[in-house]
């Protein structure tokens, strides 16, 4: 059985638009239009969609926060907003905007009321904490008060915040949103572990493309609250027939010898001493092989498919 479930999910809210000079009408407008969606146990999830998508809807129905207008939706088996209590125990949760630490305490201070909260285990708990005390750096702000705590540290408090209890759910809202370069590596490694270690299925809502191409094996792209995309990164360069492009410099300037099928010339450059190759089939072996037969080859690069372009043509497409 699928650990998350939804079929036909949907929110609408009510909003009141300018109807006439002084009235005001009241509108629904669904943010979340009808989601089936099946997580397996151990996948890394990247929910993903333009800004105002209902990724982030979504997921506040499937934590419980807010009831939905239809569909049902369940997450460990249980109902999320009706059984939010026994929910609790079993997922995490970090959004980027909300903190589950006490804003006056010392971090350490935070992660021990948890233990309470949660009623974890001692042993349980010291093994958890130590293990993020390794992983993400934190001994150095332990006894800081979160007030006095960095986007960067307090993000890396709250992923370990949420993994104190062991929850067999990690969903985390722009998890890398706002942090520097080297934040944002520590953070997507641990993820990347967590998911590896394969007992901890997450997912994760980003506008960063680098937490995709690192973290989300899988990819459900919504907009206008519908799936528009669900499959591997693959898939989507499949389906936008994404090229790998093979780039190379030679001794003599490019004299158009002939390439194995599936390569085409993209490019020349440099007065013809820097050829670039589209690959749309084929290996880049079999072209580098065809290539060095002319005894002009001084090196090469294979560059993958670009992520940014791929995902820009997806979100442009009408939903
Ligand atoms: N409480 C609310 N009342 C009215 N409309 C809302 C409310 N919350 C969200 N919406 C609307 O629902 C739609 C989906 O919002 P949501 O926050 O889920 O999008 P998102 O995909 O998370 O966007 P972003 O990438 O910008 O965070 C938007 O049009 C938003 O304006």
């Amino acid at each position: 059985m699928p650990l998350i479930e939804t079929t036909g999910l949907r929110k609408e809210f009510t909003v009141r638009r300018k109807a006439g000079r002084f009235r005001r009408r009241r509108h629904a407008v669904a943010a979340v239009d009808g989601i089936d969606l099946a997580v397996e146990r151990g996948e890394m999830l990247g929910y993903i969609g333009p800004n105002g998508a209902g990724k982030s809807t979504t997921l506040k129905m499937l934590t419980g926060v807010l009831s939905p207008s239809g569909g049902e939706a369940r997450v460990c088996g249980l109902r999320p907003v009706a059984q939010r209590t026994r929910l609790a125990r079993r997922i995490g949760v970090v959004f980027g905007q909300r903190s589950q630490l006490w804003w006056d305490l010392p971090l350490r201070e935070s992660f021990r009321l948890l233990r309470y909260v949660y009623r974890v285990p001692s042993a349980e708990h010291a093994a958890r904490l130590a293990e993020c005390r390794r992983l993400l750096d934190l001994d150095e702000f332990l006894d800081t008060p979160v007030r006095q705590l960095s986007l960067g540290q307090r993000m890396r408090g709250e992923i370990t915040a949420a993994l104190l209890h062991g929850p067999e759910v990690l969903f985390l809202d722009e998890p890398t949103i706002g942090l520097d370069v080297v934040s944002k590596q520590a953070v997507r490694s641990f993820l990347a572990d967590l998911g590896a270690a394969g007992d901890t299925t997450l997912v994760l809502t980003t506008h960063d493309l680098a937490d995709i191409e690192k973290l989300c094996r899988r990819l459900v792209v919504i907009d206008h609250g519908r799936v528009v995309h669900d499959g591997s990164l693959a898939e989507l360069h499949a389906r936008y027939d994404s090229r790998r492009r093979v780039v190379v410099d030679l001794d003599a300037p490019w004299d158009g010898t002939p390439v194995p099928a599936g390569a085409t010339v993209e490019t020349v450059a440099a007065d013809g001493f820097r050829v670039t190759f589209g690959l749309a089939g084929g290996t880049a072996g079999d072209l580098v092989a065809a290539l060095a037969g002319t005894g002009s080859l001084r090196d090469v690069s294979v560059l993958e498919p670009d992520i940014e372009e791929v995902v820009a043509r997806l979100y442009a497409e009408p939903a």
